[in-house]
């Protein structure tokens, strides 16, 4: 059996699944969170038992990574499965940023490491934590190998007119701006499933992905080659999310420091973690603003109108980047589960041969593929659930050979 164990880490907690790579399956997967923050807490689900119930949660004090390890190993001990039955033959960690010198999954060395960490500059909420779970995971299981699979590979395939800003080469260069572009597992694994489910070879569609997580992203993808993305040097540009600005004029930056003396730092947590959907209505969960919305809360409407507006802006410039559009796939949380978010933000669309099928939008089942699209659309619209551990779990093994 070919058994390989998920991480992906944040700055005070980490997701794990223990992943059956031959069979597609996850043998459990958990949560240890709050991790140095007081109370921790612990959420642990064992996946071979056919049984929502089977889920344990316990609360109880994580210093750090490391203990959280072994928090995770106690779990696997108290409600199985057996770690011993079903031995990892490596950790996969989802690491955000790659730079420019990682494009491929990477067993993880001490140079290895050092790389990650040097990168964290370009990515200091997600970089900083995904070396933290690496060096605690090595702890917990010293004798199988590490596997680093960033966000950032898929999107290695850009070309310079996408991924260059328009400011001065040589500063650009020496600081290592320019657009990376993020949630490169997602977007790879979804725009592989369209094409197979659709039956028609991948080298063949132009497809427009839209990831619609709390963080969210839009890549435009050619013949299976990412070719333009939203998220940028850092995951912070493009689309509204849920707590994170997207596109602002760079302007208000300035004007924030002058006017409002606001520090690098305060800007930092202004736009990372105080806007985007949160910071419009005061809720950053999808499901809370649609409720909101729906009894008459006119911020919250008002942001959904921002929200949707946004993605029209891209699904169009992408339609013209790509100049021919056979699929467009939503996935993550919001695209697929949210039929109002799908409809409003494809509606009116005939003329670019986009039709979407209001009784297909609305009859979408949880965690399978669904053509939402008419039958006489020309461009086939689908939910797409993606599965990132899975395709970290997949790539780390080819990784260890
Ligand atoms: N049934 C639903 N309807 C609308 N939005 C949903 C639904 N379920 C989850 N979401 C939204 O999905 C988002 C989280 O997506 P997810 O892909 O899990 O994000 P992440 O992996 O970045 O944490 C949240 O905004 C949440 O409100
Ligand atoms: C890269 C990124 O934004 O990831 P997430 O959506 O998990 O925050
Ligand atoms: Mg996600």
């Amino acid at each position: 059996m070919s058994t390989v164990l998920v991480v992906n880490s944040g700055s005070s907690s980490f997701k794990y699944q223990l992943i059956d790579v031959e069979d597609r399956a996850a043998l459990a997967s958990g949560l240890v969170e709050r991790i140095g923050q007081g109370t921790g807490r612990v959420e642990h689900r064992d996946e071979t038992r056919d049984d929502p119930d089977a889920v344990w949660e316990r609360e109880v004090d994580i210093p750090d990574h490391t203990a959280g390890f072994g928090e995770m190993i106690a779990s696997f001990e108290e409600h199985g499965p057996s770690l011993d039955e079903n031995r990892p033959v490596a950790v996969g960690h989802r690491v955000v940023h790659g730079g420019r010198r990682f494009f491929e999954p990477t067993v993880i060395t001490d140079l290895v490491k050092i790389n990650i960490e040097d990168l964290s500059d370009l990515a200091p909420l997600h970089n900083p934590a995904a070396v933290q779970g690496i060096d605690a995971a090595q702890k917990a299981f010293s004798d199988i190998p590490h596997v680093a699979v960033f966000d950032t590979a898929f999107h290695q395939t850009l070309p310079p007119a996408a991924y260059m800003y328009a400011i001065d080469r040589e500063l650009a260069a020496k600081h290592r701006i320019r657009r990376y572009g993020f949630h490169g597992t997602s977007h790879k694994y979804v725009s592989e499933h369209v094409a197979e489910f659709l039956g028609r070879p991948l080298a063949d569609l132009n497809q427009i992905v839209l990831h619609l997580g709390n963080g969210a992203s839009v890549a435009a993808i050619a013949g299976g080659r990412s070719v333009e993305t939203s998220m940028g040097m850092t995951p912070l540009e493009g689309l509204v999310m849920g707590s994170r600005s997207g596109d602002i004029d760079p302007a208000v930056l300035l004007h924030l420091m002058r006017r409002a003396g606001m520090s690098a730092d305060d800007l930092d947590d202004l736009l990372n973690k105080r806007s985007g959907v949160l910071g419009l209505s005061g809720v950053s969960d999808m499901r809370d603003l649609g409720q909101r919305a729906a009894a008459g809360d006119t911020n919250a409407r008002e942001t959904l109108d921002v929200y949707v507006h946004r993605l029209r802006h891209y699904i169009g410039a992408y339609y013209a980047q790509l100049g021919r559009v056979d699929a467009i796939a939503f996935t993550a949380g919001i695209g697929e589960n949210d039929h109002r978010i799908r409809a409003e933000s494809l509606a009116g669309l005939e003329r670019l041969g986009i039709s979407v099928d209001d009784e297909r939008n609305r009859s979408v089942s949880r965690g399978e593929i669904s053509v939402i699209s008419t039958d006489d659309s020309e461009v086939a619209v689908l939910v797409v659930p993606t599965d990132e551990e899975l395709e970290i779990a997949i790539q780390t093994l080819s990784a260890v050979g």
